[in-house]
Formats: C-alpha cells, sequence, structure tokens
C-alpha cells in the first residue's frame, strides 16, 4: 500500500478555509497534508476568511442545510460541493431534568453523541471531516493511531468512502472496539504498547508510507470536525451560548475545538458573545491535563496511562496546554475522578436519562457532579456536559456493577415468587442505604 505523498491541494472558489497556521509562531503554510511548524515544530491550525464568512452565512442558510454537520460546511476545511456524508451530527441536545435535579442543577443538557452516526461516537464528525479533505488531496489510503473510536470511525467511513484503510491499536483494547473496527475490512494493526507507542509508531510510518493519517499528517483538518459539537449546541439552544460546559480530555483537540466553535459563531454575528465556562473531565489513571491546570503549570509532564477509560487513555496530549489555558481564561476547571466513580458515572447517566455511554462519558458525568458538589459549578447556570461514545463498546467496564436478570420458568407463579423477590432485595438495599 505504499504510495507517494499527494501534493495537490486541490481548494476551489468554495472554500473559505485559506491556510494552514502554527499556533506557536504564526508563520503561515498552504493547506496541505502537515500538522507542524517547519521554523518552530508547533501544531498547525486551519485558518479562514471570517469576513467572507460573515457576509454570506445566516441563521436561515445554515438551518436550510443538510441535518448533518456539513450544514456547517463553510466553516469546515473542504473544498468538496459533495463532501462525505454519512449522516454524522446533529445529535440530540436532551434536557437532562432528572440527572439535574440529582445533581442540583437547574438547567442541565446532554448533549448526547452515543447516538452519533455511523459509529456511535463524536470521532464520527472528525473523520468526516478528515476523509473528505484526504480524498481532495488525493490520498488512495488512510490510517490513523487510536484508542478504539477514531479506529471505529476511520474504518467505517473508509469503507463506504472506497479509500483503503490501516488502522493502528494498543492490543488490550475493550472487544466491542475491536469488533466494531474489524467489521468493516480494514487491516488493523494490534500493538503491543500502549497510545502515546501506537502515536509514535505511526508518526514514523506516516513519514514512510503516502498514507494520509487523519490524527497525525492530516491532522489540522481532522480536529476541525469538532467544532460542529460548539455550533450544533449553539444551534440547538436556540442560538445562544450555554454558560458553562463539561468535556471530556484525552489530547485536549476536542475541548479546544468546542471552544474555536463558540468563538467563530461569535466573530461572525451568528450568536451574541459572553463568556462560557469551560470544564475538563479526566480519568485518575491518566490525568496528565489536570494534574497541569491543578499545580498551575504551562506544560504537561507526560504519564503512563492506567485506568479503564481507555478511550481518553492519553499520556503525552498534544493539545494538553491549549486546553489548560482555555479552562483557566474561562474561569472554569479541570478535575479527574477513580475509575469507580467512572462506573458510578455511567450508571447515574444510564438510571436517570436512559443514555448509555462509554467510559469517557461516565468520566465526564463523574467531573460534572463533583465539580457541583464543590461550588465550582453554579446551580444557576445553563450546563451543558458532552457525552461522546457509547457503552455497548465498553461493556467490560461495568460488568460485575449491575444487577443480573432475573431466570424464571415460563409460569405466572414462578414470575410472581421471582417479582416478590426482587422486590425484597431492593428494600434490602434501601435499608442498607439509609444504615
Ligand atoms: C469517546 C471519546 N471521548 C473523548 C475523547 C477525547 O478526545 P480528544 O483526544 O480530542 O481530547 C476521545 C478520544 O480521544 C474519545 O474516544
Ligand atoms: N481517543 C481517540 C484517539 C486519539 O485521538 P486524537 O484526536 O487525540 O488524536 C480514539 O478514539 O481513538
Amino acid at each position: 500500500m505504499t504510495q507517494a505523498i499527494p501534493t495537490s491541494t486541490s481548494t476551489s472558489t468554495a472554500a473559505t478555509f485559506t491556510a494552514l497556521k502554527c499556533k506557536e509562531c504564526g508563520a503561515e503554510y498552504e493547506p496541505k497534508a502537515m500538522h507542524v511548524c517547519e521554523f518552530c515544530f508547533g501544531p498547525l491550525e486551519v485558518t479562514y476568511d471570517y469576513s467572507a464568512l460573515a457576509r454570506t452565512v445566516t441563521r436561515r442558510s445554515i438551518e436550510a442545510g443538510p441535518k448533518s454537520i456539513w450544514r456547517y460546511r463553510s466553516f469546515l476545511p473542504v473544498a468538496s460541493e459533495t463532501p462525505i456524508d454519512v449522516g454524522t451530527g446533529m445529535t440530540p441536545l436532551l434536557k437532562a431534568n432528572r440527572l439535574a435535579r440529582r445533581l442540583g442543577l437547574k438547567q442541565l443538557f446532554i448533549k448526547n453523541d452515543a447516538v452519533n452516526m455511523p459509529t456511535l461516537s463524536f470521532k464520527d464528525r472528525v473523520v468526516s471531516v478528515a476523509l473528505t479533505r484526504a480524498r481532495e488531496l488525493g490520498f488512495t489510503t488512510v490510517s490513523c493511531a487510536s484508542t478504539g473510536n477514531l479506529a471505529n470511525s476511520t474504518a467505517a467511513i473508509a469503507a463506504h468512502a472506497g479509500l483503503d484503510c490501516c488502522v493502528f491499536i494498543p492490543s488490550d483494547l475493550e472487544a466491542g472496539k475491536i469488533l466494531g473496527t474489524l467489521i468493516y475490512g480494514p487491516t488493523v494493526m494490534a500493538v503491543q504498547g500502549n497510545y502515546d507507542q501506537v502515536n509514535r509508531l505511526c508518526s514514523e510510518v506516516a513519514n514512510t508510507h503516502g498514507w494520509g493519517f487523519v490524527n497525525i499528517n492530516l491532522r489540522p483538518y481532522y480536529s476541525e470536525g469538532s467544532k460542529t459539537l460548539g455550533y450544533e449546541v449553539i444551534e440547538q439552544l436556540g442560538w445562544q451560548l450555554p454558560d458553562h460546559i463539561v468535556a471530556p480530555l484525552a489530547s485536549g483537540s476536542l475541548f479546544t475545538k468546542i471552544y474555536k466553535g463558540f468563538q467563530e459563531f461569535t466573530q461572525v454575528g451568528l450568536v451574541e458573545g459572553k463568556s462560557v465556562r469551560f470544564s475538563g473531565a479526566q480519568a485518575d489513571g491518566c490525568s496528565p491535563i489536570a494534574q497541569a491546570f491543578k499545580e498551575g503549570r504551562d506544560f504537561i509532564n507526560p504519564v503512563k496511562p492506567s485506568t479503564i477509560a481507555k478511550s481518553i487513555a492519553i499520556g503525552n496530549p498534544a493539545d494538553g496546554v491549549y486546553a489548560v489555558d482555555i479552562a483557566r481564561k474561562t474561569n472554569g476547571n479541570i478535575e479527574s475522578v477513580t475509575d469507580q466513580e467512572i462506573i458510578d458515572g455511567i450508571k447515574l447517566l444510564a438510571e436517570t436519562e436512559g443514555i448509555f455511554t462509554e467510559t469517557a462519558g461516565g468520566t465526564t458525568i463523574a467531573v460534572l457532579k463533583k465539580l457541583v458538589e464543590a461550588g465550582k459549578i453554579d446551580p444557576d447556570e445553563t450546563t451543558v456536559a458532552y457525552i461522546t461514545g457509547n457503552g455497548l463498546k465498553t461493556q467490560e467496564a461495568v460488568q460485575g456493577y449491575i444487577g443480573e436478570p432475573l431466570t424464571i420458568e415460563p409460569k405466572l407463579d414462578s414470575f410472581e415468587r421471582a417479582l416478590e423477590r426482587s422486590r425484597t432485595l431492593d428494600r434490602l438495599e434501601w435499608q442498607q442505604v439509609l444504615v
């Protein structure tokens, strides 16, 4: 599958993105397949012609667009009139009244990407953008370094787009994540190492093969897909910004791009600006960003991950310092929680709102609870918690922590006896709670 690295930039007059710009030194590059600055090695980010966007995009033009992330196409770094649209985005923003009451909040919303299409995580957003751009740049083979969700998404959307696909994952991932990749028929490299080792290997492969790695040489385009999680919340709140958001952190990219999405819609006049507090969630077993935030550092000390929240187990997060900066300047927080709190968070969301999230979402709910209890989220704040993945993929995490079905004979008296037994067990559980 070795290819020459494509050089075509294939932009058209329809595109409003203009260049890649270094986040550190400001050097600009034409929008091709690259992700670090040649002068200072800083990360590159896509820039846009915001005056043109302010002139041409209205709330009405967005609302008339497709029911997917592509309603925001002018704010995404693609040139094609026909991007890869597999129905990604426009996931529900659920008013979570029962969870809000349990936590003591007045207005809580869940942005539910556990039901995103096609692979039930927010990664479908970033991959739809990355593979559209990959195709424009002439790549025929796409790849990624993944903790599971990204591999699911890259494999599925590559299959739909007819692109060859080879993904790299740590070999100890949950069964649902591995199966949920293999089914689409890509080559899967299960690496005997953690995500950070997988990522290092992929950087070497990206240099030697002409493949489009969505989160390496295509990263500036890929990461922009997460802005749609900001745009959708604004639109679904009736073209308003929330007061506070809570989102999970691994590399920190998702968090920084929700922020960029809010900034952009404010800048072009689609929403009235106000300050939104940004709070981030990590697992204790992999909390390099939370540690930097709490210790007042503006650099990240990498860690060796050990947590059930494998999807967010990144020990050396590429965008960690930018996430810390956003949490600080918006008067937010970055907090971490134990694996047991993550399991409790998964159960709490399921039992109050009927949403089964994976471990990243359990981390978000547990941190939300912790921040409310510590008085760091005001009950009056309109708060949005981002649920980014589906619990069916990480069933191992809750195995042994939830009830068992009651096995009965196909007879009414067997059912009645079992029902009575379960009511007695419920009463006993309640008595234990009250003791
Ligand atoms: C379900 C889920 N939520 C959140 C994240 C965190 O995203 P980021 O690496 O952009 O911080 C990831 C992967 O990293 C993920 O798979
Ligand atoms: N969590 C991701 C892996 C890393 O993605 P990145 O955006 O931090 O590069 C996954 O789901 O695989």
